[in-house]
């Protein structure tokens, strides 16, 4: 079952969490067929290269419980949904300007039960609420990411411990995070794949943008 690679790397998943992964094959498949949220291409190694990959946040961050992240941009649910469901206490907002994106959020969200999801049709930049952190994965370019991030935190809780932003990237970073203080997770430490060679997790606490 593909979802054994998920149970490798986090091995102590509840029964309804391992569900709920094995689950996830199934319905992206018969979405799939309807809207393009993965590329075709890429539907065979789904658990490695959307699920996997979007669980390399929680290697860097566990998310205490009432944690509130908002997942911009995140297309068919990644990183938000195997995110939500690795964190069951923590809630997730994810936000798409795409609405058809939304739908399969919606539908996949309630299809393994996930309560801790909001499922969100617009831009990221005209979203009002407040939150602890910021994940995403394959949006735009960072300091365009930054300005979207405006008025996101609550300042009274801003923790740099506790809060800020967890961004999946490939690839050389060093243009694109010239001036930031962020700190880098490569995600070959973690998960034994040539596909996590170059792939990292950037952390960006407070300082970097304006909150
Ligand atoms: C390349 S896809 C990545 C989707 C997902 N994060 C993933 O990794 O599979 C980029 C997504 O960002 C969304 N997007 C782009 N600009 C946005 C914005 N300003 N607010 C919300 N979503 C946006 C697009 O609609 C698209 O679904």
């Amino acid at each position: 079952m593909p979802a054994e690679l998920i149970e490798k790397y986090f091995p102590n998943l509840t029964e309804q969490q391992i569900e709920q992964f094995s689950k996830l094959e199934e319905l992206y498949g018969e979405w799939n067929e309807k809207i393009n949220v993965i590329s075709r291409k890429d539907m065979d190694s789904l658990y490695e290269k959307h699920i996997l990959h979007s669980l390399g946040i929680a290697k860097v961050m566990e998310f205490a419980p009432n944690t509130k992240v908002l997942d911009i941009g995140t297309g068919g649910g990644f990183p938000g949904i195997p995110l939500a469901i690795l964190f069951p206490h923590s809630h997730f907002t994810l936000i798409d300007s795409i609405g058809k994106k939304i739908t399969v959020v919606k539908e996949v969200s309630q299809a393994i039960g996930l309560k801790n999801v909001t499922a969100v049709h617009g831009r990221a930049e005209n979203l009002k609420e407040k939150f602890h952190f910021v994940v995403s994965r394959a949006v735009t370019q960072m300091p365009v990411f930054l300005r979207w991030l405006k008025g996101k935190f609550e300042k009274e809780q801003f923790n740099p411990k506790h809060n800020g932003v967890l961004y999946l990237k490939g690839g050389d970073l060093s243009e694109e995070l010239a001036g930031m203080k962020a700190e880098i997770f490569e995600l070959n430490k973690f998960f034994d794949s040539e596909f996590f060679e170059t792939k990292k997790v950037v952390y960006l606490s407070k300082g970097n943008f304006n909150s």
